[in-house]
């Protein structure tokens, strides 16, 4: 029976390693460019930027806003949205990212000696542990690479690691049935909005802004933003 038990642990194991081994080996090959991490849909980075800096701008009008010290950009592939959105917003910002290649180029354009460039974390978001504490901590189209349990981890950690009045934001592709899709190629999974709210709730996080991004082609998932804050306890 106890073999039995190890053997189910142990295989269960296995595939979450390949899961996240092949995700990483799919981005090391891919090119570090805008048209490289946003899979050849470059065009879209302008339209998902000025769409971001208005759900931020809603974010600043709430009653409880978060302060604009310190930003975390998790998943952060060659830095395009920590230059064009959040660099221009916070006086710091400090990413995450797993693949060598895209933090060398992120490196690069966002400037070594820029002086709103913080601390740059090698490592996947499943085993990351916040060192600082921020007031936006930024999740864009890097959340399907973790599994479940994996994602409401992660999203704990981060709702522990967060400023007064701070928030997390998710940024990511949703199905359009209510349905989990599996992607073979990039080893990634694109949830349903119910899914992601009912994560976000065992995260003990709740929702206080949420919008769909404008103008992207048809084709493509509807990406849904997400503006969370530790779950407000009843008395
Ligand atoms: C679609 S790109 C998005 C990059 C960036 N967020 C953007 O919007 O431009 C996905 C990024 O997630 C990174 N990534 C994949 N799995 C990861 C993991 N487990 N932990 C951290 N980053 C990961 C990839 O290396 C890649 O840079």
């Amino acid at each position: 029976m106890i073999e039995k038990v190890i053997n189910i642990i142990y295989r269960k194991m296995t595939m979450e390693n390949k899961f996240y081994t092949r995700a990483a080996c799919y981005w090391a090959k891919v090119p570090a460019t805008i048209d490289g991490v946003l899979g050849g849909f470059g065009h879209i980075s302008d339209i998902d930027i000025v769409g971001s800096r208005d759900f931020l701008n809603k974010i600043k009008e709430l009653d409880k806003h978060p302060d604009s010290k310190l930003a975390l950009d998790c998943g952060a592939g060659i830095g395009r949205v920590t230059k064009n959105l959040l660099i221009p917003q916070f006086e710091k910002v400090d990413l995450v990212e797993q693949d060598e290649k895209f933090i060398n180029t992120a490196k690069q354009l966002i400037g070594e000696d820029n002086a709103n460039l913080g601390t740059v974390y090698k490592i996947g978001l499943q085993n990351f542990k916040p060192q600082k504490r921020y007031d936006v901590i930024w999740c864009q189209w890097v959340l399907g690479h973790l599994n479940d349990y994996d994602l409401i981890g992660f999203l704990e950690r981060c709702r522990e690691a967060l400023n007064e009045n701070g928030i997390i934001i998710v940024k990511e592709n949703i199905t359009t049935y209510n349905e989990l899709e599996y992607d073979d190629d990039d080893s990634s999974v694109t949830r349903s909005c119910n899914l992601m709210i009912r994560i976000f709730k065992e995260a003990q996080l709740d929702i206080v802004l949420t919008d769909i991004q404008a103008n992207l082609p048809a084709d493509l998932y509807p990406v849904y933003m997400f503006a969370l804050i530790p779950m407000q306890k009843i008395l």
